[in-house]
């Protein structure tokens, strides 16, 4: 499975504000380019910490792009995945209404019922992992599923988890001219944080997009 990282930062590292209120940090430039790459994709995946925090729908905006991925014979909409140990998604979520498939990630120590609660809205429950979901198995799951291309919006928590699993093969960050600032504020890689043997990227590309600049590396 190939897996890229896409996220939009202020200038100061920072994905939303210490509120975690969701903030338009893309320019629409940027926001053109997320649209183009959620079409090239398999499936999208968020940690629930963003779709509590923002309910997103991690769909394609661009009736076009839906229209050429169904003349490549694909379906309208990539999937969605959201890991999510213990199930607190909300079945009103708008990710699990029936624009797209979605795969929830949940491990094995859930409360009893949700499993068949997300399960009753469509969703597609993968379990993976005891106390938190176990990426690599989930990840297998999911090309089991026909998921080979798949790119994560984020949250911070869960780019973590991702790089300290190795798991990432590219990442692409749109930084734009503004400062959030907050040191509790959600930055690109939050978790527990490396203190040695740092994942080493290669820049790919630099770029100007907008009123900001895109980079681009390698994993
Ligand atoms: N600017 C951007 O590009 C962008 C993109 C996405 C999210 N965000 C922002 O990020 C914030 C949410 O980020 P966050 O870090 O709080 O949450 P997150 O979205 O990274 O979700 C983390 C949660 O996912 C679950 N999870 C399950 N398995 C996991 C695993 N193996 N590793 C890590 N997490 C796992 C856990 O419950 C964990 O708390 C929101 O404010 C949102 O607006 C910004
Ligand atoms: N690329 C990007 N630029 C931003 O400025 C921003 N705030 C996000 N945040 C990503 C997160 O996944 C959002 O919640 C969805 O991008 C919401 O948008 P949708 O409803 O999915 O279209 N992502």
């Amino acid at each position: 499975m190939h897996v890229v990282v896409n996220a939009a930062m202020s200038a100061d590292g920072k994905l939303s504000t210490r509120r975690r209120e969701q903030v338009d940090i893309s320019g629409a430039d940027d926001f053109r380019r997320v649209d183009e790459l959620r079409a090239s994709v398999d499936a999208v995946m968020v940690g629930v910490g963003t779709v509590l925090a923002d309910d997103p729908s991690l769909t394609v905006d661009d009736p076009e792009l839906v229209a050429e991925r169904e003349a490549r014979g694909e379906s309208p909409q990539p999937a969605r995945v959201v890991a999510d140990s213990h199930a607190r998604t909300p079945p009103d979520a708008t990710l699990l209404d029936d624009a797209a498939e979605t795969f929830v990630l949940c491990a094995e120590e859930e409360p009893p019922g949700h499993h068949e609660t997300l399960e009753d809205v469509g969703a597609t429950v993968v379990v993976a992992g005891e106390n938190r979901v176990a990426l690599p198995e989930a990840f297998e799951e999911l090309q089991a599923h026909g998921v080979e291309d798949l790119m994560v919006e984020g949250g911070g928590e869960l780019i973590f988890s991702l790089f300290a699993a190795d798991l990432v093969d590219d990442l692409s960050v749109y930084v734009a001219p503004k400062i959030i600032g907050g040191r509790e504020a959600p930055t690109l890689a939050d978790g527990d944080g490396f203190v040695g043997d740092f994942p080493e990227l290669e820049v790919a590309a630099v770029e100007r997009l907008g009123d900001g600049v895109l980079l681009e590396y390698e994993c």
